[in-house]
């Protein structure tokens, strides 16, 4: 079966040759299930090999020829601990599974990253679906796992904590799990919680992380020595973009010194900054709390002469929040977001935009993004940007910033009377408890890295990638950060519902139409510099 599938390998690059991950497998090396073959002796050589390839497997996976199929795994602790036992699945005697069609995930299956496609195209990235295995790498009173969360706020984080330790003690028997407290630094400066199912009870109703949480702060020896003298054996990491780079790294030195260790990461950000999955959890949630915000400087502007609203929301490097509060608001008159530069004066900028609003309606909502304008503010208040303790860029108040500028503007060169509300529900949005669905998305994440790391998967996140659980290798989700594509179509249906200028034509254009250009380069970056 191997030969023929080699001999029907395309002589044309493969797509995982664009991929820098040693990870990547190539359909010859993608384990396949006996075919059952008929009758093929008489067909000419090539036929037979097609028909071999094309042949039913018995789990219904129906691999086809050389067709640009790409596997993005995950590592298996077996990669360096080829010895390792496996057990049969706990969940075999489960009453929750008992009557579920088909309880155990095959290795064969696995969720295409690209599901628009044309006729002929290649099969393109996929990743190993996510969910319970056949086999276990560990026996359940052998588990001792600790949970972690890192990085800013985000709803829903106690609900993941909470599922975690529930699928852990419910669906595998595990009894011996521990809260590191405070994020990276707590493995090594911090006494740890026994987290039982009857501790995290409650929590999922509590805005915040029951385990507390830090930014800086991670060494990895230090954290990979105090993982090994705790006899610690699966990790879950719950965080941003740092944060699984640092998840990463915990990975990698657990492999250099062959410990049998589970890495898990659960990406979690507000900013919905995490490259390959669909959505992170909470962004939802946050997103209903931003129309608050939003529906208030409405109601403020609209019952005043002139009224001028702004609120300020967050999002670092990518305007997502800003950009959805916006397309599910209608009240707002004009989005901005750090990928698409604005200019104030002259033809086609803000100033001209809000005088016309103004006009038209005699109120307008303005949504800005922290991090839009960013180089405009710093440019303006001659101050240069300092960093966090986990290297992020601090941000200046842009809101601030812009509801000055606007007053002066119209004030002062326009003299026009103008009412300025200014709204920073930053906080407020990140530090509720999650809503039903994104309650419902943590438990799937919770339960997805339980399955994984008991069958001994390392090194991987988990989450949603069209709408199907995956496993995804960590470095997949770090490499690039998620960012509003201006060149895709949601922007432009923003656009198209506010009808605000898009900043690209007119006097202070000419500069953005050169940061669209390098908007890759700046974008790289920002990534380095985290
Ligand atoms: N490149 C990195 N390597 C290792 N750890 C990192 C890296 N970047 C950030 N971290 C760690 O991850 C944690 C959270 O990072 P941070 O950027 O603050 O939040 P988030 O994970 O939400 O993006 C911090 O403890 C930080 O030290
Ligand atoms: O909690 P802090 O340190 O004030 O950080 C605020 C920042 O955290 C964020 O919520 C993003 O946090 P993460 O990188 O941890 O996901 C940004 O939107 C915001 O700029
Ligand atoms: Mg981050």
């Amino acid at each position: 079966m191997e030969a023929s599938i080699s001999l029907l390998g395309s002589t044309k690059p493969s797509l995982s040759s664009l991929i820098p991950s040693s990870n990547v497998l190539h359909r010859r090396d993608f384990p396949l299930p006996a075919l059952k073959l008929k009758k093929v002796s008489v067909l000419p050589r090539i036929l037979q090999q097609k028909r071999l390839i094309r042949a039913q497997c018995s789990d219904g996976f129906k691999p086809e020829e050389d067709d640009g199929f790409v596997l993005e795994d995950v590592p298996h602790l077996t990669k360096f601990l080829p010895d390792l036992p496996s057990y049969p699945n706990p969940l075999k005697e489960s009453q929750a599974y008992a009557i579920v069609k088909r309880t155990f995930v095959s290795s064969e299956d696995v969720v295409a990253q690209n599901i628009v496609v044309q006729k002929g195209s290649k099969r393109g990235v996929h990743f190993r679906r996510a969910g319970p295995r056949e086999r276990v790498y560990f026996r359940s009173d052998e588990v001792k796992a600790c949970i972690v969360t890192c990085g800013g706020l985000c709803p829903g984080i106690n609900t993941v904590i909470r599922e975690i330790v529930c699928g852990l003690n419910n669906m595998y028997g595990v009894n011996n799990i521990l809260g590191i407290q405070g994020g990276y630094r707590g493995f090594y400066s911090k006494n740890t919680m026994t987290l039982t199912p009857k501790v995290v009870n409650d929590i999922h109703k509590r805005g915040g992380t029951f385990l507390q949480t830090s930014r800086g702060g991670h060494d990895t020896v230090k954290i990979v020595d105090n993982i090994q003298d705790r006899g610690i054996n699966q990790v879950y990491i719950i965080g941003g973009d740092g944060t699984q780079k640092g998840a990463e790294k915990i990975y990698q030195e657990v492999e250099r010194r062959g410990l049998q260790v589970a890495v898990s990461g659960i990406p979690k950000t507000i900013d919905n900054d995490i490259a390959v999955i669909d959505k992170s959890f909470g962004f939802d949630t946050a997103v209903e709390e931003a129309q608050r915000a939003i529906n208030a400087a409405h109601v403020e502007v609209e019952s005043v002469e002139n009224g001028v609203g702004i609120v300020k929301l967050m999002g670092r490097y990518s305007g997502f929040i800003a950009m959805i509060a916006t397309l599910a608001n209608r009240d707002v008159d004009c989005c901005l977001i750090p990928e698409s530069p604005f200019f104030l004066e002259g033809k086609g900028g803000l100033f001209e935009f809000i005088e016309q609003r103004l006009k038209e309606n005699r109120h307008m909502v303005i949504v800005i993004a922290e991090g839009a304008g960013q180089d405009y503010v710093s440019q303006s208040m001659h101050v240069s940007g300092t960093k966090d303790a986990s290297g992020n860029r601090l941000l200046l108040d842009v809101g601030l910033w812009l509801t000055q500028q606007i007053k002066d503007h119209f004030t002062n060169v326009r003299k026009m009377m103008i009412n300025m509300k200014y709204i920073d529900p930053t906080y407020m949005i990140r530090a509720i408890p999650s809503n039903a669905s994104d309650n419902v998305y943590c438990t799937l994440l919770a339960q997805s890295a339980v399955h994984g790391a008991m069958a001994g998967y390392s090194g991987f996140t988990v989450g949603p990638v069209n709408s199907r659980h995956a496993y995804i290798p960590i470095s997949r989700v770090t490499e690039m950060t998620n960012t509003v594509k201006l060149t895709d179509r949601m922007w432009a249906r923003l656009l198209a519902s506010t009808n605000q200028p898009s900043f690209l034509t007119g006097e202070g254009a000419l500069q953005n139409v050169i940061d669209m250009e390098t908007q890759e380069k700046i974008d790289n970056m920002k990534i380095s510099s985290i």
